[in-house]
């Protein structure tokens, strides 16, 4: 064996302004070859490096961290070898150590093509390996042959097209190699040990800014027919749809390449610029109208009757919630096998088993919604149903490392907020299926690593660290669903902004609430402004981080039930870590809440958000103080005057046009502020009374919206019982998958104390005499103008 000295500057480039240098020498690593490398992790989500073409089998690659490196595994086959995010191989990776060097040594296993080039990228990694690269530049040619290599450098630029292909880099960089001498034989194991142990790395300390820097990102997903590219910039700009969703929910009828050859041919025929009626006419030849994806299915667990239904007093609720029981069947979707034999020609997801949408334009599951239309599933006996969805999401964290936003290929690089773990505690508090969870554990782990290391940074306040967890999706384009949207607001923002902007949308996307003035942050530090002041990236959420708290407690509190004391003491500590970054950076003493934190400046965004109080809801307060905490926070929402509203708690106090905005108010929100207080009533004298009055009023509103015009919305507005919310960039839909969620819930667990307004007339009347008032009762709306546009959406559903 022969030992060689290996020399390799990595020298990450973020666009025009040379981010750091890093040169490390290896002065005797005892194994056949080790390629070095520097990350800096600082503004970089899910590194990734991919190595094509490398000696393999003779090779180690060794990443060196700055601070998180959230990848560790090496996989590898034939001439690519990547590194995955997930380590079974390194124990030593912590995730949320900020030491300096983290050194990963790690061993490749596929096969060695010298005569190919080689060629170091560097990616997202949560989005998996990113388009297939092949080398950019000569010099990079000898890396992986074991030749003798001085000063070599390559500069791979991003979102080159190689070999017919494109790919794209999170940064440029360069490689820069000088071995001494190479050898021939393999070590393994013992080599690892030795390599970690001959190295010194004190060099590689490199502080890096965290700049914002332009920088080429991937775009949404790999297809230059759902995600990028001229024939989907084409299509969406001429407007065919109102809806820009619509076009990228249809099938292709041919592969994606025939698909851009007919587009290729008309851009030639029509020198480039074909007439909305060509375009018209090319999409009319080429693709199949939403819903060729699906197959008719029925779900086998729905039966008659469920048992909840004998908790509902009131005959006019009960036969209500009979008819959102029916619901569920009108909603469900199996998907098509088609799509799993030709994934190409869809953007619909393979998942085995069906699954119950959201309802309207949202033809897909959703990843957040799902945890209350699964509540609601649940007290509907549809265990089986669930027990699906659930693998489902298992399986997509098995594939992408994360749950997607939707059941879509545009929406596979960017999650929602992480409600799997939560949504797999319903099914078993339910089924008692422990089984599920022996099974599961790993992937309910992978799932809350994911945003532990992919979407959380470390911040300073009063001279003490914090980890907080942020939305963050470092991906480039519009977003395919709403394109033009997109497109026309980056138009009024310089060049430059552009992909800043694009990455701000999608970060929005990721939180749920798309869009909401808790995401603007104007000159003045206040939540004033439009779009184009999203600064989603800027803002640690109260809710996001209250949610991985809570997560990290299931998971232990799963780990001591299976037996494993040594994992729950771990993710116990994580949840304590989490709760005490809940109380000493979210939690603000003077107003009695938690708030969002602007990280730019470590300053708490002290608006009124119903995102504030999640903490209450997860538990992620310290429960010595739970009266305290509980008594400040029904003062703050009376304070706010939120609960004075006759159709339920408003989602914020601003009126900006956005959906997650006053006046609209959310299935979701209502759920999370009712049940906070429900399941603390102990804990006040007044919380059991509020939360069923927001109940009382919540389940009006949506029986009255029913009455109108037989659907149930996806959101309310909260000064007209019954009416539907609005603004956004889309018309309301019906359906609906979490209002029916929340709505059984709420008919389940208050069913005992509703009272129907036509019952609630009844009592008035009775009530007269002895001067009783119906505060909640409100006039019904028979002429508003709401229900013309709502009549239509309600009639389209109906006629499904
Ligand atoms: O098409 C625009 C956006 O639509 C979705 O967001 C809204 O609907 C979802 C499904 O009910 C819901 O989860 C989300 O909270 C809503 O704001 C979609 O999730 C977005 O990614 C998409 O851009």
């Amino acid at each position: 064996m022969k030992i060689f000295t290996s020399w390799i500057s990595v020298i990450i480039r973020k666009s025009s302004t040379w981010g750091y240098l890093f040169q490390r020498h290896i002065s005797s690593c005892v194994y056949p070859r080790v390629y070095w490398t520097k990350v800096d992790c600082i503004g970089l989500q899910n590194n990734h490096f991919k190595i094509n073409n490398l000696d393999s089998k003779l090779s180690f690659v060794k990443v060196v961290g700055h601070r998180i490196c959230p990848f560790t595994t090496m996989t590898g086959s034939s001439d690519i070898l990547s590194i995955d995010k997930d380590s079974k191989h390194n124990s030593k990776t912590d995730m949320r150590s900020t030491q300096t060097n983290l050194r990963y040594c790690i061993p490749g296993t596929g096969t060695y093509r010298n005569n190919h080039n080689a060629s170091l990228v560097l990616t997202d990694g949560l989005e998996g390996i990113l388009g297939k690269t092949a080398p950019t530049h000569d010099d990079a040619s000898d890396l992986g042959r074991g030749a003798d290599l001085r000063k070599r450098s390559a500069v791979m630029t991003s979102g080159q097209t190689v070999g017919g292909r494109r790919h794209w880099t999170s940064r440029s960089f360069a490689v820069d190699i000088n071995m001494t001498s190479t050898i021939k034989s393999t070590v393994l194991g013992l080599v690892l040990v030795m390599c970690f142990s001959n190295v010194g790395l004190a060099a590689a300390a490199q502080t890096v800014a965290a700049t914002n820097t332009t920088t080429t990102l991937p775009p949404p997903c790999d297809s230059n027919i759902y995600c990028y590219g001229e024939l989907l910039k084409t299509v969406q700009l001429a407007r065919l749809h109102e809806d820009s969703k619509y076009f990228v929910d249809m099938t292709l009828k041919f592969s994606p390449a025939r698909v851009q050859e007919n587009f290729g041919k008309l851009m030639e025929d029509t020198s480039d610029d074909p007439t909305r009626k060509q375009v018209a006419q090319f999409v009319d030849d080429n693709f199949d109208e939403p819903g060729t994806e699906f197959e008719p299915w029925t779900p086998e667990d729905w039966q008659e009757n469920p048992a909840f239904l004998s908790n509902i007093s009131d005959p006019i609720y009960r036969a209500w919630a009979e008819d959102l029981h029916e619901i569920w069947k009108d909603l469900g979707r199996k998907i098509s096998i088609a799509v799993k034999e030709e994934p190409d020609r869809f953007s619909q997801l393979y998942v085995d088993n069906p699954v119950v949408v959201p309802g309207g334009r949202f033809r897909e599951c959703y990843y957040w919604d799902s945890y209350w239309t699964i509540d609601g599933l649940l007290l509907s006996g549809m265990t089986t149903t669930v027990k699906g969805m659930l693998e489902n999401f298992i399986k997509m964290v098995e594939e992408y490392g994360m749950v997607p936003n939707g059941g879509r290929v545009y929406y596979t690089r960017r999650s929602q907020p992480p409600y799997m773990i939560p949504m797999i505690k319903l099914y078993v508090d339910h089924t008692q299926d422990m089984q599920f969870i022996s099974d599961n554990i790993g992937h309910m782990e992978r799932e809350l690593n994911f945003w532990i290391k992919n979407r959380t940074t470390e911040v300073t306040y009063k001279g003490k660290t914090y980890e907080v967890a942020q939305y963050n999706v470092q991906v480039d384009e519009p977003r395919p669903e709403s394109y033009r949207e997109d497109y026309k607001v980056a138009q009024s923002v310089p060049e430059n902004d552009r992909t800043q902007l694009y990455v701000e949308y999608k970060s929005g996307a990721e939180s749920g609430w798309d869009y909401s003035s808790r995401w603007f942050v104007d000159e003045a530090n206040a939540n004033q402004g439009s779009l184009k002041d999203l600064a989603v990236t800027s803002i640690a959420p109260v809710d996001l981080n209250s949610l991985l708290c809570y997560n990290a407690k299931i998971i232990s509190d799963y780990y001591w039930e299976l037996g494993d004391s040594k994992k729950a003491k771990r993710y116990e500590a994580v949840h304590e870590d989490k709760k005490k970054t809940l109380t000493e950076l979210f939690w603000d003493e003077r107003d009695g809440v938690w708030y969002d934190i602007n990280i730019t400046n470590m300053r708490k965004r002290r608006f009124f958000y119903l995102s504030n109080i999640h903490p209450l809801w997860s538990g992620s307060y310290n429960k010595s103080n739970g009266e305290e905490v509980m008594a400040k926070v029904i003062n703050y929402l009376k304070k706010q005057k939120v609960l004075d509203y006759i159709g339920g708690v408003p989602t914020s106090t601003q009126n900006t046009g956005q959906q997650w905005d006053f006046p609209n108010a959310w299935a979701p929100l209502q759920h999370l502020v009712v049940m906070a207080l429900r399941e603390n009533r102990d804990l006040h004298e007044e919380a059991d009374a509020i939360s069923l009055q927001l109940a009382e009023k919540w389940i009006q509103s949506n029986w009255q919206g029913y009455e109108d015009v037989k659907a149930m919305f996806e959101k309310y507005n909260v000064e007209i019982i019954g009416a539907p919310g609005g603004g956004g960039e889309y018309d309301v839909q019906v359906g609906f998958g979490w209002t029916n969620g929340v709505a059984l819930r709420f008919l389940n667990d208050f069913g005992d104390r509703l009272k129907s307004p036509e019952q609630e007339q009844e009592r008035a009347a009775e009530a007269t005499t002895t001067g009783g008032s119906l505060s909640l009762h409100a006039s019904k709306l028979s002429s508003a103008n709401y229900l013309i546009p709502v009549v239509a959406a309600a009639a389209n559903f109906l006629a499904r």
